[in-house]
């Protein structure tokens, strides 16, 4: 039936190295903090997101940390319906790579604009480099919601992949207000 495969969605998560993005998808998926950090190459975990009532079976990619000269890999960007773009409070060059990855998905995709959460990790720490007015700020403007966390206490772990789904389906061709229908890669 179409509609149940209308909710399977792909989910990618991206930013610079170290921001704590396996983390938040282990915080996530296994519900426990990783002290020691372990680079990561590439993962993917399942998991059933609820949004208004609807059960959204995800498939949530934890890439490699990027860097301003990295190359976009087409796996996170075609097929992709959804974004989370990381970024540690305590840095602010990690918060400057977020439009960085942002416009080279955008590029590479041929779309003004991507279902994207922009994620402020690691509020725990007392050494914050970004503001939540500029996070906010950056937010709006590249038309994403916007939201901080901390892996370490589990705050906001799983608003992350709510807000995520509610960006994608807000998009989806039946909840369209204003949208020309030109977005992401491919809606598999
Ligand atoms: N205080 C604090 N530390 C965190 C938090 N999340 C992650 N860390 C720490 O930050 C370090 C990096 O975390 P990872 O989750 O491995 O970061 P990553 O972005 O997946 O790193 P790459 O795979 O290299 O891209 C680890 O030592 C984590 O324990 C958090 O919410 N609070």
């Amino acid at each position: 039936m179409p509609g149940d495969i209308l909710k399977k969605r792909k989910i990618a998560v991206l930013g610079s190295r170290s921001v704590g993005k396996s983390s938040l998808v282990i915080q996530y998926i296994e519900n426990h903090f990783v002290e020691s950090y372990y680079p990561t190459i590439e993962a993917t975990f399942s998991k059933g997101v609820m949004y208004k009532g609807v059960e959204y079976d995800c498939d949530i990619i934890d890439t490699a940390g990027q860097d301003e000269y990295s190359i976009l890999n087409s796996k996170h960007a075609i097929g992709i319906h959804g974004y989370v773009l990381v970024y540690s409070i305590a840095s602010r060059n990690s918060f400057d790579m977020i439009q960085i990855v942002y416009d080279k998905i955008i590029n590479f995709c041929g779309v003004n604009d991507i279902p994207c959460v922009i994620v402020g990790s690691k509020s725990d720490l007392p050494s914050r480099q970004v503001t939540a007015a500029d996070a906010e700020e950056l937010a709006k403007l590249n038309k994403a919601a916007w939201v901080e966390t901390s892996a370490k206490n589990n705050v906001n772990i799983g608003k992350v992949f709510e807000l995520c789904v509610q960006e994608i389906e807000r998009r989806s061709p039946n909840n369209q207000v204003e949208q020309s229908g030109k977005q992401g890669c491919a809606i598999m």
